[in-house]
């Protein structure tokens, strides 16, 4: 286990939270709940048919006969009466697990959320981005991954920030700028004292290549740097000048950020996404996420491949994240 979960762990643990898992169908999560209430990382609630969830410890809640499904009901119409849902729909939809798990959040019944093990992730955040919305002071909403590798010679011994690679499908100049600087915000309140280096990747180092992407990634970068000048950013830089010092030296010389960066900044969500999966697959990297950034309370996301432990990482980062919300 790297030392970026066993210290999510041991946070966890200090001051339980309330996470809410709304697949109680799917066998990793059951698996995963009992691994984390053996690990006493967070007090479960499990949403399904209590009939078919047999794990101790946590609380079963059916959302199609719950004790509160009429509250949440009234009060999801209410948040989503100016988009046209009317008490009957809002009725229906809180017979959906991941809508009632994230009205749970929503109204304080539970710290945070986390699915994404049997269900798409649009059908995951959808919900989120419905019913909590943007935190206070953010426009955008964004996804990263928590890359624990098995090379200690980048980022931060092997520690690295992927972003975006859940959310954002093709993010202007502008939505780039601020994932950038969400994730530098993220990556300080989870790695502490590592100063956060981003690199906004693209197939040019600087200006090396012509075309849309690297024009939008310059874009970025320099909006960034703009809005947050104290921050170590640079772009437009090619992944192995970003990570590689020989390579920084060559393609980007005198960069703050190139052959250092801990935080990689995908172009858009094709690239992110084939990327952290490439890291996972290829590497053996373990992989923590998609996490949400800027969004009101913490909703996590998960890959429909990930594992029984990965649920475990999530869940514990999660329960910081909650933490961190007080
Ligand atoms: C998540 C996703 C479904 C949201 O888009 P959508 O379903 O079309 O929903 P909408 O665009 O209608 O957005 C729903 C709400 O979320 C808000 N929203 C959407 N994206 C947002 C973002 N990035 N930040 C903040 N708010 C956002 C919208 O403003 C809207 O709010 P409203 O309903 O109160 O007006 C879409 O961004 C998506 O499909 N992303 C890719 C997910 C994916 O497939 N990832 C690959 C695997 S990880
Ligand atoms: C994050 C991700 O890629 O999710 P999924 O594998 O479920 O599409």
């Amino acid at each position: 286990m790297s030392d970026f979960l066993q210290r999510m762990k041991s946070a966890a643990k200090a001051d339980k939270k309330t996470i809410v898992l709304p697949e109680g169908e799917d066998p990793r999560t059951i698996e995963a709940a009992k691994k984390i209430v053996e690990e006493g990382l967070a007090n479960l609630i499990i949403l399904g048919d209590p009939s078919q969830i047999d794990v101790e410890g946590v609380t079963v809640i059916d959302p199609k006969t719950a004790e509160k499904h009429e509250a949440y009901a009234e009060k999801f119409a209410e948040l989503r009466a100016k988009k046209g849902v009317t008490i009957e729909q809002a009725r229906e939809q809180m017979n959906d697990a991941t809508y009632f798990g994230t009205m749970m959040v929503k109204m304080g019944d539970a710290d945070g959320l986390v699915s994404g093990a049997c269900h798409s992730t649009a059908n995951t955040l959808r919900p989120a981005l419905q019913i909590l919305k943007t935190a206070p002071g953010t426009k955008l909403v964004s996804a990263f991954f928590i890359m624990c590798t098995k090379t200690p010679e980048y980022g931060a011994e092997g520690t690295l920030m992927f972003a975006d690679c859940g959310l954002n499908i093709d993010p202007n100049a502008d939505e780039l700028s601020e994932i950038a600087i969400a994730s530098a915000a993220s990556w300080k309140a989870f790695m502490g004292d590592v100063e956060p280096k981003v690199a906004m990747l693209s197939f040019s180092t600087k200006g090396s290549a012509k075309g849309e992407v690297p024009e939008k990634v310059q874009e970025a970068t320099k909006l960034a740097n703009e809005k947050a000048p104290e921050l170590a950013l640079d772009g437009d830089l090619q992944l192995d000048a970003a990570l590689v010092q020989s390579v920084a030296d060559l393609k980007a010389p005198g960069s703050e950020v190139a052959g250092h960066a801990n935080i990689l900044v995908f172009p858009d969500l094709e690239a992110g996404n084939i990327g952290y999966k490439l890291v996972q697959r290829f590497g053996g990297a373990e992989a923590y996420g998609p996490i949400l950034q800027g969004i009101a309370k913490p909703v996590n996301d998960l890959s429909r491949g990930c594992s029984a432990d990965d649920i475990v990482g999530v869940v514990a980062i999660t329960a910081v994240q909650a933490q961190m919300a007080e």
